[in-house]
């Protein structure tokens, strides 16, 4: 599944240099026709995003969206040859168009922090246009699965509950925070450490989307590693936690990670649509509705189907201390999702 950006790298690469029949459109082999929205679709993470599910053969349709901008990325992306038809939509009297008839929308619209800001800095301005992109999301494509990226996400996917359940579209099972980027992330770390090959590394990370909410399970990483000393994992969580600082850090004013977040986007925009589409055993960790704790939202590995989530999967056994860290987060999730529910119910 990690391969398929460079799968469909491949097979666009023979498609392109087969014959002139590449302008056509591939769905032969490519499954059901599936329209992706991505909504903030101009911004760092948007762009790179769009080049990323332009070389998804499972999206036949792609509709980039933005306040401005999009015009241009959608005549850029739209001239690569490959199955998804481009259209560009910009301002809020074409969000209707763009969302319309699609199965998978994907959120990273909202500002990114700077240096010295934490995630929950951007609440104020970012809870207002999720909301308001998840009211038009309920009137035009009610039941598309959603991926929220805009951060807060601890906060950000409660809003969109809210939302939703006021507009009587609320469907569990379709509402996804994405936090790929923190298993890309801790994959990465951990082979870098274990020096393992990191395309045959799989690490858990649960909880949610912010700092120590975030909670990498390297006790159960594959391959398990026996030189990694206590302190080690200590270093690999902490880091983890405090992977989209480094980089927000690194960046010094010029935004959070763009590039990494595009990436982990499209591997789990992928993972829906596969699910979507019947592939079997799709399992990807999601910030999603969950009765695996007693907070009402919670990342753990789910599994993907023709409906969204078919099973939250439970945390597995905890080393002591995952376990501690289990505890310690839970307090700050339980606030930032009742402050994203507080804000939806009186806005
Ligand atoms: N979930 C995660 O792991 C990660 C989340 N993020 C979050 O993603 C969000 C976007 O980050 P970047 O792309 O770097 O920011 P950016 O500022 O480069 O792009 C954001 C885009 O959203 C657009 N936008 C603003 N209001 C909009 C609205 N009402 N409708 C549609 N589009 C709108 C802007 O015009 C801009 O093009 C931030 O909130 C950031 O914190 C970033 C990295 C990782
Ligand atoms: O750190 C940020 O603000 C952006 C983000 O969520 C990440 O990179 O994980």
């Amino acid at each position: 599944m990690r391969l398929f950006v460079i799968r469909s790298l491949e097979s666009a690469i023979r498609r392109g240099g087969a014959s002139a029949s590449s302008c056509r459109r591939f769905s032969s082999d490519s499954g059901p026709e599936r329209k992706v929205a991505i909504l903030g679709a101009a911004g760092g993470i948007g762009q790179p995003l769009a080049l990323l599910m332009k070389l998804n053969p499972l999206v036949s349709t792609l509709a980039l969206y933005d306040i401005a901008g999009t015009p241009g990325v959608a005549a850029d992306v739209s001239h690569i040859n490959t199955r998804a038809e481009v259209a560009g939509y910009a301002g809020e009297e074409q969000l209707g168009k763009a969302l319309e008839g699609s199965d998978v929308v994907v959120i990273p619209a909202g500002v990114p922090r700077k240096p010295g800001m934490t995630r929950d800095d951007l609440f104020n301005i970012n809870a207002g246009i999720v909301k308001s992109l998840c009211t038009a999301i309920s009137k035009y494509c009610p039941n598309a699965v959603v991926n929220m990226i805009s951060n807060p996400v601890n906060s950000t996917v409660p809003i969109a509950s809210e939302v939703f359940k006021k507009a009587g579209t609320y469907d569990e099972r379709k509402l996804f925070g994405v936090t790929t980027l923190d298993v890309v992330r801790a994959k990465t770390f951990y082979a870098g450490k274990a020096k393992v090959p990191v395309a045959g590394v799989n690490v858990p990370v649960v909880g949610g989307h912010a700092g120590i909410t975030i909670l990498p399970l390297f006790s159960q990483a594959t391959p398990a590693s026996n030189d990694l000393s206590d302190e080690d994992i200590k270093a690999l969580t902490k880091r983890t936690q405090e992977g989209g600082t480094e980089v927000v850090e690194a960046k010094a004013g010029k935004g959070s990670a763009t590039l990494s977040m595009a990436y982990a986007g499209a591997i789990f925009a992928d993972a829906c649509l596969k699910g979507l589409n019947g592939v079997p055993d799709v399992v990807e960790c999601s910030f999603v509705q969950s009765s695996i704790t007693e907070l009402p939202f919670f990342a753990s590995k789910v599994r993907l189907g023709k409906n969204g989530v078919e099973e939250v999967l439970g945390l597995g056994s905890l080393s002591d201390y995952e376990e501690e860290g289990l505890e310690k987060l839970k307090p700050e999730l339980k606030a930032s999702i009742e402050k994203g529910i507080k804000f939806a119910r009186e806005n």
